[in-house]
């Protein structure tokens, strides 16, 4: 089951999924909140809610159109008397790795303009599974209990929770007005003795003790909770009258103080690795609790930082939730499918026999490529102690978060007698043609080009995806539908559908899933795209290597398809030369001694270019192109391999006859920046930096990420860091945002 990257998805796709991933979460967020009986695991759950999430990033229109708005749990369920929470009450964001973890902290002080030797301390308790509950004290007294509902409404539940033992009733030396969150939740045994209980009574059986908690604080009637033996964490707060502490370690103290439960596990931690200590910590010794948790809580410390952080729609900045990691399995690798992509690349996946791993059936699963297989990293290391895999093996299946289930170990105790060594093919399985590698190249890849149906069938996914032509009506399904009838092979056959199949539309309209109404709009989105900018063309043709960025700066720089295509042309010489010098360079990587390597080299590559006699012309045709943005040699030779290509090319021409290409905005020349270098730092308040960057640029100033000595203007906001210090090192020229708006006179 893999899922298809958001980036390169066209937007009817995406719109079927969104739907169908819309229905299905909201289905089963009313089955766990409001009915306490599950129809998915959560692993399954957290993957739907994630692909959704993924999805309403990368096509956030469609968010708009009326899709699921993100929300927290579900609505409160009616019988349940109706709480507003004074203070919404939240969900949390998700890690499942150790980079999400570094990626959360360097998202913060990024935030927060703090370098990354600034201290930034941080809470970790364990993240118990049960349900939220928030308890309001007025003068000390617990006047009001509600559970979270949709985070803005919850469900009274205030007799319930005068039941529960660990939830005071009277506090003394609180605020005048404090509300109490934290978890209720069932312990082990508890659970496990009320559903003996419940199986001689024929009473409910839940199915973990999460439900089972849930199930007995929503009650009507109170006194049917009072005989579950729930129980209380207090880990945050809602409405308070006047501050706690000031840090949140100290805010968990002054509950304890008050008469709380609070987690034994709760730590204070200074750095990221001393977080990941406590999190395998508790990890060792969540088995022996004896109640459940699914992860870690992380929180930022500091409570004036946590202010200054905030909010996203549904989850606080400063905290996130470090998930342990998902279950393995073992199963029977029954075969090995390849399947060939854009560029050719073949790439083995496992066909195993179904198993479940963490809650979800798993049929198959990623074997990555040929070394992977054999047992070795990219770099020649071997892997798994060296163990390569067989057809036949018994293998295990891992699965966290997002990530595509992979093959991760093999029982060679269990390999069946006669198990070959896996041969990865020599040709590509679609086309037959010679599937080659080259030096440096981790993959193996079908050398057939256009006459490979894979590969052309992919590189159409890729013209039609959302960052090339992004054509409406024509999905992966369709285009795939279209190519295996025939009715398209390359791109170009795409502005011809309607003159070749189109009179009457007879043959589009009678196919199943057509009708009068889709294939009029087919065409007319087909039409809409015959006008199209430069940098979508030039990504759309789907060179290897060359992405929306690079083709953004090819646009930019060569500004229309003759001076690109020229400019292609007269490199190419040179191209060669690189490719000569590069294969010199490999050879001679091989032999010579560690001392003398540097100097041999560039030798070596010297004499290779001179053998090439590339003229001057070609030369500073090749050192432009690789000048452009980004590009470097790698990216400007298989941008030369592809318009060298005679069929390629002539594929090229074809399309750019029934095309008129927008050509991107000139840059202002005569502006104050223009061909100035600046840098942005800091927390911009008037635009942001995606803005900051756009508008920098069209006044032909070029933006980088860093500073150095060609830093022209530093623009830095509130919090700015270490750029600002080694910008004044330097003595570059350094000013705040308005000054900035002032200079490029947009104040
Ligand atoms: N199986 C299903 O069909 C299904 C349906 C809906 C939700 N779910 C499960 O529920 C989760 C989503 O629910 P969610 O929005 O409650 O997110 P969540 O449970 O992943 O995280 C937020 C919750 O964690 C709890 N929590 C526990 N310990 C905490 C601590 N120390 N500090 C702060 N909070 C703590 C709080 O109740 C908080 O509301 C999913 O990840 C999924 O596992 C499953
Ligand atoms: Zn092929």
């Amino acid at each position: 089951m893999t899922e298809q990257d958001p980036r390169s998805m066209n937007v009817t796709d995406a719109r079927k999924e969104l739907e169908a991933l819309q229905t299905k979460v909201e289905a089963a967020d009313l089955d766990y909140h409001q009915k306490d009986a599950p129809t998915l695991s959560d692993a399954e759950y957290d993957r739907l809610k994630r692909r959704y999430l993924a999805l309403a990033e990368a096509f956030p229109e469609l968010a708009e159109e009326g899709t699921r708005v993100e929300s927290v749990g579900a609505p409160a369920a009616s019988g349940f008397g109706k709480i507003a929470h004074a203070v919404r009450m939240m969900s949390l964001g998700n890690a499942f790795e150790d980079q999400d973890v570094e990626d959360f902290a360097a998202g913060l002080r990024r935030y927060l303009g703090l370098s990354s030797d600034a201290p930034l301390a941080f809470t970790a308790e364990p993240k118990i599974d049960g349900l939220s509950l928030s308890l309001r004290y007025e003068n000390g007294t617990l006047v009001q209990a509600a559970t979270r509902g949709d985070g803005a409404v919850g469900e009274n539940v205030t007799e319930n929770a005068r039941t529960i033992e660990d939830i005071p009733q009277q506090i003394i030396g609180a605020p005048e007005v404090l509300e109490v969150r934290g978890e209720v939740y069932m312990s082990h045994a508890d659970f496990e003795a009320l559903n003996v209980r419940h199986a001689e009574t024929g009473g409910k059986i839940f199915a973990n003790p999460r439900n089972a908690a849930a199930g007995s604080l929503r009650q009507l009637d109170a006194e049917i909770t009072r005989a579950r033996p729930l129980r209380f964490f207090a880990y945050s707060w809602g409405e308070l009258s006047e501050p706690l502490a000031e840090t949140q370690i100290d805010a968990i103290e002054r509950f304890k103080s008050l008469g709380f439960q609070t987690n034994p596990l709760t730590r204070c931690c200074q750095t990221i690795a001393e977080l990941l200590t406590h999190y395998h910590s508790i990890e060792e010794q969540r088995a022996d609790l004896g109640y459940d948790i699914d992860g870690v809580v992380y929180k930022v410390n500091d409570l004036a930082l946590q202010e200054r952080l905030g909010f996203r729609s549904t989850t606080p900045r400063w905290a996130i939730a470090h998930k342990f990691p998902a279950e393995l399995a073992w199963t029977r690798l029954d075969g090995i499918d390849i399947q060939v992509g854009r560029t050719g690349a073949l790439s083995p996946v496992a066909r195993l026999q179904p198993v479940t791993v963490g809650g979800v059936v798993v049929s198959n699963a990623t074997l990555h490529n040929e070394d992977y297989i054999a047992g070795l990293d990219s770099k020649g290391a071997t892997i798994r102690d060296g163990k390569d895999i067989r057809v036949g093996d018994w293998v295990q299946i891992y699965r966290a978060g997002d990530v595509i289930p992979k093959v991760a170990d093999v029982d060679l105790n269990r390999r069946p007698d006669g198990a070959e060594v896996y041969a990865f093919p020599t040709h590509c399985p679609r086309c037959n043609s010679p599937a080659v590698r080259e030096e440096g190249d981790a993959v193996r890849r079908c050398s057939g080009g256009l006459i490979c149906p894979a590969q052309a069938v992919e590189k159409l996914k890729h013209f039609v995806s959302r960052a090339a032509f992004d054509i409406e009506g024509l999905g992966a399904k369709q285009v795939e539908q279209f190519h295996s009838d025939g009715w398209i092979k390359e791109p170009a056959d795409i502005f011809e559908l309607k003159e070749r199949y189109g009179s009457g539309m007879q043959q589009l309209k009678n196919r199943e899933g057509w009708g009068d109404k889709s294939a009029t709009a087919l065409f007319a989105a087909i039409d809409d795209k015959r006008r199209i900018e430069f940098a979508r063309l030039i990504f759309g043709l789907g060179i290897r290597h060359v992405g929306e960025v690079a083709a953004k700066d090819l646009a930019l720089h060569f500004r229309s398809w003759a001076a690109l295509s020229e400019a292609a042309d007269l490199a190419r010489p040179a191209a060669l030369a690189h490719r000569a010098a590069d294969e010199a360079e490999l050879s001679e990587r091989q032999t010579a001694q560690a001392e003398e390597r540097r100097a041999k080299i560039s030798e070596v590559r010297k004499a290779a270019i001179a053998a090439c006699e590339v003229s001057p012309d070609a030369q500073a045709a090749w050192d432009d192109l690789i000048s452009v943005d980004g590009l470097g040699p790698t990216v400007a030779l298989s941008f030369s391999d592809a318009f060298a290509n005679p069929e390629e090319r002539a594929a090229f021409d074809r399309l750019i006859a029934h095309l008129e290409v927008i050509e991107p905005d000139a840059p202002t020349e005569d502006s104050p920046v223009a061909g100035k270098t600046v840098v942005f730092t800091g927390t911009l308040e008037k635009m942001t930096r995606a803005e900051a960057k756009a508008r920098a640029e069209a006044l032909g100033a070029k933006v980088s990420g860093s500073v150095s000595k060609k830093t022209d203007i530093l623009v830095a906001g509130p919090g700015a860091g270490s750029k600002a210090t080694k910008a004044a090192e330097l003595g570059v020229r350094t000013m705040d945002e308005d000054q900035w708006l002032d200079l490029i006179g947009q104040a």
